[in-house]
């Protein structure tokens, strides 16, 4: 077997062994689950130094300049490179019936197909054809405001962040942040505890809450806190293509 394959091989047998029942126990409670390690340090190291590789893009993002925060992001190009196109062909699966459970509980009238390759073939058809997977790098004094990552019509409701970056030692500060806002009620602010290759999945834009007199949506936003020193890195995997 040569080493890509063997190396997609493996990552289908670590996503196999997760738990999902917990994660999507987590997700339910919270609105995020954490996987720890889902990529070692040496993958997470070679996906950011590939920052610097202008080829892998389509584009470049400086977020000072869409005051989106500060720091900056490129989104990769199609074909993705690996572990990134079978990360999201492998994630998405496990997903999707969770998805569909959250509209349904929500009155939400769009359901999901069981393979990415038929997602993506809907966004493609609706015009969305720009894939959303990313890279993004923060150095000291930056931040990712709070923000949804709505691209169209189309949104798959549940997203995934990988951190490239080992805290304390790489970079201080720069935590991962949730707020969820609750009808009529005081937002509720969440930080992810992310190690070097561990993976948060979290609602895009809303997700359901069980109250005692039925359920309601609560509304999502994520960011990240300032950098006091140090680079961060992370990848984003988000599983409806732009427009
Ligand atoms: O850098 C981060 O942890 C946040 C990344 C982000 O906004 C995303 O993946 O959509
Ligand atoms: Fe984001």
């Amino acid at each position: 077997m040569n080493a890509r394959l063997s190396e997609a091989t493996a990552l289908a047998g670590r996503i196999d062994a997760l738990d999902w029942h917990a994660i999507e126990e987590a997700l339910n409670q919270e609105g995020w689950a954490q996987i720890n390690g889902l990529l070692d340090a040496e993958r997470c190291h070679a996906l950011a130094a590939g920052y610097a590789d202008a080829a892998q893009f389509r584009s470049r993002i400086v977020m000072a300049r869409y005051a989106f925060g500060r720091g900056e992001y490129q989104y990769y190009a199609y074909p993705l490179p690996e572990p990134i196109a079978s990360l999201r062909s492998l994630l998405y699966p496990r997903l999707a019936p969770l998805a569909n459970r959250w509209n349904e509980a929500m009155g939400v009238a769009a359901r999901y197909p069981a393979a990415h390759a038929d997602w993506l073939a809907r966004c493609h058809a609706a015009g969305q054809r720009r894939p959303t997977p990313l890279l993004l790098q923060y150095g000291p004094g930056d931040y990712n405001c709070l923000h949804q990552d709505l691209y169209g019509e189309l949104v798959f409701p549940l997203q995934v962040a990988i951190l490239l970056s080992e805290p304390g030692r790489d970079f201080e500060g720069g935590e991962f942040v949730l707020t969820e806002q609750r009808p009529r009620m005081q937002s509720r602010p969440m930080v992810v505890p992310l190690g070097q290759g561990d993976a948060v999945v979290f609602a895009v834009n809303q997700r359901p809450v069980q109250g005692t007199r039925g359920t309601y949506r609560v509304q999502l936003r994520h960011g990240v806190s300032k950098l006091r020193s140090g680079q961060r890195h992370t990848l984003g995997m988000i599983f409806h293509d732009a427009t």
